[in-house]
């Protein structure tokens, strides 16, 4: 296993039909870095982490997370080697509380043996302990402690999207991909979200890859950016770098 990569992205292609969405896309992600896709709507980024993440299966092209191939796995073994997500339009189950959003997602990610379970052995109580200590504590990082037992539908949005990354983190990722998690959210939330990101990186350790439309989000908190437009990689580098391209300037920031 190559030490410098948690995920590599190679020759990854899509094809719905007659259009192709994704083609020959490439990517790698270094731990501990702010990776993000940006590039116009209809682009295909959500396509390339619908592959990553197993929501489908690529065309062509591999998907690598340490070392590991993933590209032929269903999501949910996708998400127990350490890969987690967010999606564009939050999907939590919105009639449960908060902290049962956050006990289910750890539940849904250990294999269980149902029988210790239902047996209540001693083992099993100390494992449940567990996962409410660390319900408690993504709560506490996100500050949702006050709504713990509040329907998470009931939830302001911007809490949704901070209830949607702490759901993942529960699972403790290696890698946390976000789909768009600016969407929808205020002046203030978003700057909320850039401080959390930050932390993540700095306190966690975690590596985070980003789809994102907001720009200041995105030159502010990215080591590097990977462009892409109409399917195809178009650039790739520092913000800074992404920034002055041409071909950025001309397919993507210059539409602004
Ligand atoms: N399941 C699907 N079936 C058919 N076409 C699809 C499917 N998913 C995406 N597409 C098409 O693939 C192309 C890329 O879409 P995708 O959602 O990946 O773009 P995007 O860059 O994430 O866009 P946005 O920024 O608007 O979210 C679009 O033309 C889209 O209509």
């Amino acid at each position: 296993m190559a030490e410098s990569k948690l995920l590599s992205v190679r020759n990854l292609s899509m094809r719905f039909g007659g259009l192709l969405a994704v083609d020959q896309v490439n990517m790698e992600v270094r731990p501990r870095e702010v990776v993000s896709i940006i590039g116009p709507n209809g682009a295909g980024k959500t396509t390339v982490f619908n592959c990553i993440s197993g929501f489908y299966r690529p065309t062509s092209g591999e998907v690598l997370f340490e070392g590991r191939p993933m590209h032929r796995l269903p999501g949910f073994k996708i998400a127990r080697a350490g890969m987690v997500r967010t999606f564009q339009n939050v999907r939590l189950f919105k009639e449960m509380t908060v902290i049962e959003n956050l006990l289910v997602a750890q539940h849904m990610q250990a294999e269980r043996n149902l029988l210790k379970g239902l047996l209540l052995t001693a083992g099993y109580r100390r494992r449940e302990s567990e996962l409410m200590d660390r319900a408690a504590h993504w709560l506490e990082r996100v500050g949702l402690v006050d709504f713990a037992n509040r329907e998470a539908g009931n939830l302001a949005y911007g809490q949704q999207r901070r209830l949607e990354i702490a759901r993942c983190m529960v699972t403790r990722p290696r890698l946390l991909m976000l789909d768009e998690p600016a969407a929808g959210l205020n002046p203030n939330e978003t700057r909320d979200l850039d401080r959390m990101i930050v932390q993540l990186k700095e306190e966690e350790g975690i590596t985070v890859l980003l789809i994102e439309h907001d720009m200041s989000l995105v030159m502010g908190i990215s080591d590097r950016i990977y462009v892409v437009n109409q399917g195809k990689p178009l650039a790739e580098g520092s913000p800074e770098e992404v920034r002055r391209n041409p071909e950025v300037i001309k397919a993507y920031l210059g539409e602004e």
